[in-house]
């Protein structure tokens, strides 16, 4: 349609008709023009422009429609299939603009760039809208990096704290406790050594088993024990964070509020009665790395800090919440998917029960979980159920006006920069150019020796599995899962023990089989459809489990 016909009508109407023929076309017309700005604008070879906004048929409004109606992760993902190679692009709801980025180089640049680009604001909204944080305490993050004392003391707190407990000897006690808590829950479970018990749908049963185990390793006994119903009201809340976030009223969805206001009462109670006052922390070096009560050191650091800075407690209990979302969230997704895929795999299962097996101390009754974790094969599984099994969003704001993304992109101050993991991880030509050797077989699929970078050049045999060592080089801006710059996930090495201890514990105390794998097959989720979000198989994943046999010198088999 070219402009002039499709203004002939108008010219030839009464102004009332005019006027109802100009709405209909308007629309139309405003889609065709904001096409035509688009390419022109993202083909344009001058220097410093601002990047192109995806066509849109309502001035002001611009994308908001189509963001409600396929939810922002299939919007998202629509926009990068179509669109895609024209990034960056814009993509406006209302007044805020995301400006999605897909190129190494860019993220790099963003990540780069920390005074720049921030999350102060994103930061403060997802404690306003999602965790339920009171008004004043939310003004609190608002100011940090404006000088504020109590600011600073709450940046320090998420930042530094979880850094500090979440790495070295603080994190193998961390992940003991994790184990002890996982094999006492599941000798509870009553499973048989003679005989198999079937679990019909390991993805609830994780939920259930690894929320329990993740919460009480950091909040201590306590919690469950005052709350039992917790771990489901936590994910009924975490189904509906997304809701949250748009800030619908209340009566729009009810029980994502209600349910929200309970687990911040519930964890608001607990903490006025096992951190009271302000001196509850013991963090010295003699003091128990975990407490029944008042928690994992890292958690009664943390709350130290809040309540010595002003939040009261159901702000601290909205911290509580954060934490709770943060630590179990996608770890429980990922740790499903790094337990499946070793089922999945018959050699794959083989070889890493012969590298794990000789991990367990029997007169320590522990395992060693740092030899565990820095297995070549833990880390590379870690790294790929991270690129392929794991669709994460890292959002940065711009700062300044006529920030210089590389010489043809500048971007205007308030711009919020979206970096999607999954789109990068499955872009072959990018990983390609990176590192050749990881494309050697495709991305789409799973490869769990793919970040793995063999020690000598050697034929392995069909199905062997590949040895060598483990190495991010090259690739680290494709693998963006984590986010990165200063605020890169500092959990994410809890994470990769968590996925390995629960492993070792199924693999080493139990057998596990799938009785059905044709079907799991079948169940393997579509990739691209969404941009962000929980990647789950399409039905319930039926697995058959006995514990082993001990062997006399306290060995496991
Ligand atoms: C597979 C599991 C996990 C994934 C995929 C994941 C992903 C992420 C991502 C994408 C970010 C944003 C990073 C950025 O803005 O650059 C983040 C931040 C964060 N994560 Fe994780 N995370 C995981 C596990 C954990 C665990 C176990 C904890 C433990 C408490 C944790 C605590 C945090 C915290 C506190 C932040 C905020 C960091 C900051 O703003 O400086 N995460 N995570």
């Amino acid at each position: 349609m070219t402009l002039t016909s499709a203004l002939s009508p108008l010219l030839h109407a009464s102004t009332s008709l005019r006027l109802v023929i100009f709405l209909i076309l308007a629309p139309f017309l405003i889609q065709y023009l904001s096409t035509t700005f688009f390419y022109r604008r993202a083909r344009s070879i001058s220097k410093s422009k601002t990047p192109p906004t995806l066509p849109y048929s309502i001035p002001g409004i611009f994308h908001v429609f189509g963001l409600l109606r396929h939810g922002p992760p299939v919007f998202f993902a629509n926009a990068i299939r179509e669109y895609g190679d024209f990034a960056p692009f814009v993509i406006k709801a209302g007044p805020t603009h995301f400006l999605i980025i897909r190129s190494a180089e860019h993220v790099k640049k963003v990540f780069q760039s920390v005074k720049q680009m921030t999350v102060t604001d994103f930061h403060a909204q997802i404690y306003e809208k999602i965790m339920g944080t009171p008004k004043e305490a939310v003004q609190l993050y608002q100011d940090i990096g404006k000088g504020r004392k109590e600011s600073d003391a709450i940046d320090h707190a998420h930042l530094a704290l979880p850094r500090q407990y979440f790495s070295g000897t603080a994190l193998v006690s961390m992940v003991d406790v994790y184990i002890a808590t996982l094999r006492r829950n599941m000798s509870n479970k009553m499973i048989q050594e003679k005989f198999w018990t079937e679990i019909e749908d390991m993805w609830s049963f994780f939920q259930n088993e690894i929320a329990r185990a993740t919460m009480e390793t950091i909040f201590g006994s306590e919690l469950l024990r005052m709350h039992p119903r917790i771990v489901r009201d936590f994910w009924e809340f975490d189904k509906n964070v997304e809701q949250l976030f748009r800030g619908l009223p209340r009566f729009m969805m009810p029980t994502a509020y209600n349910t929200r206001d309970r687990l911040v009462g519930n964890l608001s109670i607990w903490l006025q009665s096992v951190h009271p006052g302000t001196d509850f922390a013991k963090t010295a070096e003699e003091d128990p790395e975990w407490d029944a009560k008042s928690g994992s050191k890292f958690f009664q650091a943390r709350d130290a800090v809040f309540a010595n800075n002003t939040l009261d407690y159901q702000a601290r209990a909205a911290e509580a919440l954060a934490i709770m979302q943060g630590s179990t969230s996608n770890t429980m997704p990922s740790t499903f998917w790094f337990i499946l895929e070793t089922l999945r795999n018959t050699e794959l299962n083989k070889y890493i029960h012969s590298e794990i097996k000789g991990l367990f101390d029997p007169v320590s009754g522990k395992y060693d979980v740092g030899t565990l974790t820095s297995l070549p094969i833990i880390q590379s599984m870690h790294a790929e159920i991270g690129r392929l099994r794991m669709a994460t969003g890292t959002l940065r704001q711009c700062q300044v006006d006529g920030f210089q993304l590389d010489e043809d992109w500048s971007l205007p101050k308030g711009v919020q920069v979206m970096i999607f993991s999954h789109d990068l991880a499955l872009n072959t030509p990018l990983w390609a150019s990176a590192r050749p050797q990881t494309v050697e077989r495709p991305l789409e699929e799973f490869w769990p020796e793919r970040f793995i970078v063999p020690d000598k050049p050697a034929r392995e045999k069909r199905g062997q599995i590949r040895t060598g060592r483990f190495s991010m080089e090259g690739i680290g801006a494709l693998h963006s899962t984590f986010g990165g710059g200063s605020h890169l996930c500092p959990g994410r090495y809890l994470a990769k023990a968590i996925q390995a201890a629960t492993l070792v514990v199924l693999l080493c105390e139990y057998e596990v089989l799938l009785p059905d794998p044709e079907s799991v097959e079948e169940s393997m989720p579509p990739l691209r459809e969404v941009a962000i979000g929980q990647i789950r198989p399409l039905e319930k994943v039926r697995v058959r489990i006995r514990k082993r046999r001990v062997g006399g010198d306290g060995k496991m088999a």
